[in-house]
This record gives C-alpha cells, sequence and structure tokens, in this order.
C-alpha cells in the first residue's frame, strides 16, 4: 500500500481576478476550492492512474472535516489524526500572475505528534510512504526524521519531497525518491545552477548522499531524471498553463504510482512529466485522460 503523509493540510482556495488592486477592493471573476497539501495531490492523482493508496497525517475543524469529505468523495482511503486547531486556508490568486498566501496550520500537541509516528510504525516491508510538504513549526524541524525512523524500523520505504536541511538529513536513510526542483536544488547547495549539466552534477550529489533516485524538475523545461548509472532528460509536452499548483505534487504521483507496477525507472519518469504536464495544463490536477493523452510527447533521453 502507498501511503502520503501531509503534516499541514490545506484548502486550497483558488482565486482569479482581473487586476489586483492593492488597498481596493477586488472582485473575484471565478473561485474553487480543493483538498490540498502536498501528500493530499499526490494521493489524488495516484487514484487517477489507478494507484489505491491513503492519505495521512493531520486534520482538524471544519476545513479538516472538508478535506475529508472530499477525499472520500473520490473513493480516497483516509486515515488522519484529528487535531484541535483549524487545517489552514492557502489562497492562489491568479492576476495573470499566480500569488500564493500558505496558511501557519494549526498547532500539533506531543500527544497528537505520536498519533501519527503510531501510524506510521504499525507499517509493514511492502509499503512506500511518501512524505511531502512543509512541517508545522509547533513538530520542531527533526519531524521528517522522526517519522522517517519509524517507516524504516517498520521496513517500509520512503520518498521524501520537501526542501533545505530536512531534505538532506532525509538522504543518509536512502529515500527511494527525491525531486527538488532546480530552483530548489541551488539553494540547498548555495550555488546558481545554469546549464543541464551543472544541475545534473548538483542531482548526483543527492544521489552520492544516499538517495536511490533523483528527479529534477524543471517546469516547462522538463526533467531530470539521475539513476545510480544514468542521467535522463525529459521533455514536457507543450500546452496552455493554467495552473502549476500541484505538478511537481503530480510528477511524484506519476512516478511512484508506475514504478510500483514494474520498478522500470524510466517509466516511471515519463509517466511523472506527463503527470506533472497535465497538472499545469489543468485548472485543478491531473486526471489519467489527459496524462495518457499527454505521455507520447514526453521524449526522453540519456545525457
Ligand atoms: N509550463 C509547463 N509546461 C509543461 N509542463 C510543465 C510546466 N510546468 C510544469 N510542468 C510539468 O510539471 C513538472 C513539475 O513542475 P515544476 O518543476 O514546476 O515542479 P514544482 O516546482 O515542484 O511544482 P509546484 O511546487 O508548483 O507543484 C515538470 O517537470 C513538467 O513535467
Ligand atoms: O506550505 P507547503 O506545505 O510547502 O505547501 C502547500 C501547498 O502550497 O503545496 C501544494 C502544491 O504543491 C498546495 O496544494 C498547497 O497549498
Amino acid at each position: 500500500m502507498i501511503y502520503t503523509v501531509t503534516l499541514n493540510p490545506s484548502i486550497d482556495y483558488i482565486v482569479e481576478v482581473e487586476d489586483v488592486k492593492l488597498g481596493g477592493l477586488n472582485r473575484m471573476r471565478r473561485d474553487l476550492k480543493l483538498p490540498g497539501g502536498k501528500g493530499i495531490n499526490v494521493s489524488r492523482v495516484l487514484k487517477q492512474l489507478g494507484a489505491e493508496n491513503t492519505a495521512i497525517g493531520f486534520l482538524g475543524g471544519f476545513t479538516g472535516r472538508f478535506i475529508d469529505d472530499k477525499l472520500r468523495e473520490d473513493s480516497i482511503r483516509t486515515d488522519f489524526v484529528t487535531v484541535r486547531g483549524d487545517t489552514r486556508i492557502n489562497i492562489k490568486l491568479k492576476h495573470g500572475d499566480e500569488t500564493e498566501i500558505n496558511g501557519l496550520g494549526p498547532d500539533i500537541s506531543p500527544e497528537e505528534a505520536d498519533g501519527l509516528l503510531h501510524k506510521l510504525s504499525a507499517l509493514h516491508e511492502d509499503d512506500i510512504v511518501i512524505l511531502s510538504g512543509s512541517i508545522p513549526p509547533s513538530l520542531g524541524g527533526d519531524f521528517y526524521e522522526r517519522l522517517i525512523g519509524a517507516c524504516r524500523q517498520a521496513g517500509a520505504e520512503f520518498v521524501i519531497d520537501t526542501t533545505g536541511e530536512a531534505l538532506m538529513k532525509a538522504l543518509v536513510h536512502k529515500p527511494l525518491l527525491v525531486k527538488p526542483n532546480h530552483h530548489e536544488l541551488a539553494e540547498l547547495f548555495g550555488v546558481e545552477l545554469h546549464t543541464r549539466e551543472e544541475i545534473a552534477a548538483y542531482g548526483r550529489k543527492l544521489l552520492e548522499a544516499g538517495a536511490k533516485n533523483v528527479l529534477i524538475s524543471m517546469a516547462g523545461e522538463g526533467a531530470l531524471l539521475i539513476t545510480a548509472d544514468k542521467v535522463y532528460h525529459a521533455t514536457a509536452p507543450k500546452g496552455t498553463v493554467k495552473n502549476s499548483v500541484g505538478a511537481g505534487d503530480s510528477m511524484i504521483a506519476g512516478f511512484v504510482g508506475t514504478y510500483v507496477l514494474n520498478s522500470d525507472p524510466l517509466e516511471a519518469f515519463r509517466t511523472g512529466v506527463a503527470s506533472g504536464s497535465a497538472t499545469a495544463f489543468s485548472d485543478d490536477l491531473a486526471v489519467r485522460s489527459l496524462i495518457e493523452q499527454l505521455l507520447p510527447q514526453v521524449k526522453i533521453s540519456e545525457c
């Protein structure tokens, strides 16, 4: 079974306005409320691809109930720890460009945190856990390490999509996959990366530090896959970008959802890129029909 972990889920409140007038009254042209948070997005796209999975993490209040209901409506299994505070609302403002205002999220008590650790300790060897997104401040910066410890003790594989120190500290535990975008990779090492060769060289450092597969996403420029012995580039399909929120999460879902079927990293890479692009070309997250339609446009070459 695949589990996605979202420590700080959100209702993504997508608001479209003609133009933003700071200090004035702005009226919405369109709005949309979606269950969000990186792991939850991964769960939704995995489900599109036919990969059964369970979404876990922390949910609370009326916002938490909205998210749980929406996931269940889509027949996604949920097993969240209920917390006292309200799950956050993240604003995604579309005004020609995309401006995001992400909430802080509720405080998580030590007892609530232990509840999640307990769920992970009960996993099995053939489980894969996808840890995605930021850590709420009340949990402490080392919370992913504690979760990874619990996964590893249970014998489960894990994938981690986070940034900075939390990502660096996870590598030694040999994640099945990490997926920074090229800006996050540059920030991780405090460098500027311009060419594909430079990006691949720094991506390789994540592999050397322990990751089994490294995906570096580069938005419309496609992505790099770095495996133990090779580096591949995939082109991104061409289309009209409607929404880039969740493109990276969709890519992880496409990769993991395919990799679990046949352990073929190249097929997984192709579906990952098509899934990311399918989300970029949609108002909501990718649906299966569009992912399948885009697959032939993804051209993979060895670098
Ligand atoms: N403009 C685009 N055109 C085509 N495909 C895109 C575009 N933007 C994103 N994608 C697809 O989605 C994948 C992931 O995108 P990106 O590199 O923006 O990830 P990310 O920064 O983690 O995304 P986010 O944080 O917004 O979810 C890309 O590798 C590509 O396949
Ligand atoms: O605040 P975090 O956890 O870093 O990111 C949360 C978030 O921006 O990421 C998802 C897109 O990847 C959205 O659904 C959600 O609002």
